[in-house]
């Protein structure tokens, strides 16, 4: 049977734009590259905020605050499950160090399908372009 993970990711919104993050290589060359929103899996006794707090401070050493859920999302990789929460966020710091990503980006919703997307992610994006 698949590994089943849930994810937290943030959207986080700065003026009109959104961080748009690039991941690295990767075991699984379906995710590999591809364009994603800053976070990670919950782990075991943490809410869905503290795990995107914690996340969020790990890969890009800011810290935020979790305003609201924009949509859950429920996708199957090839080798595993994941239903992933995007959370609408605000950055408390200005400047961010990638301290796991290869690329970032700050895109206005309409520019946001022009990057090449993990798979889970496009009902994410859709719903940010309304
Ligand atoms: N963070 C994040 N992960 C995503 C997104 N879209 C998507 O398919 N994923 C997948 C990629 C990974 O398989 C999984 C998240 O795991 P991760 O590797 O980023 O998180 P982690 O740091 O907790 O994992 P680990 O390497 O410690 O096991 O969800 C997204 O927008 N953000």
């Amino acid at each position: 049977m698949k590994k089943h993970h849930e994810v937290v990711a943030a959207i986080i919104q700065r003026g009109e734009e959104i961080l748009c993050l690039q991941r690295g290589a990767s075991k699984y060359e379906y995710i590999a590259y591809k364009w994603e929103f800053p976070g990670g899996k919950v782990e075991s006794g943490e809410t869905q905020a503290q795990a995107l707090i914690r996340e969020i401070k790990e890969e890009l050493a800011i810290d935020i605050q979790v305003d609201g859920h924009l949509l859950t999302v429920e996708h199957e990789y090839p080798d595993f499950i994941i239903t992933m929460h995007g959370l609408r966020c605000t950055a408390l710091n200005e400047e961010l160090v990638l301290h796991e990503h290869t690329g970032f980006k700050w895109l206005r919703t309409e520019q946001l399908q022009t990057l090449d997307w993990a798979a889970a992610d496009v009902p994410l994006v859709e719903k940010l372009r309304g």
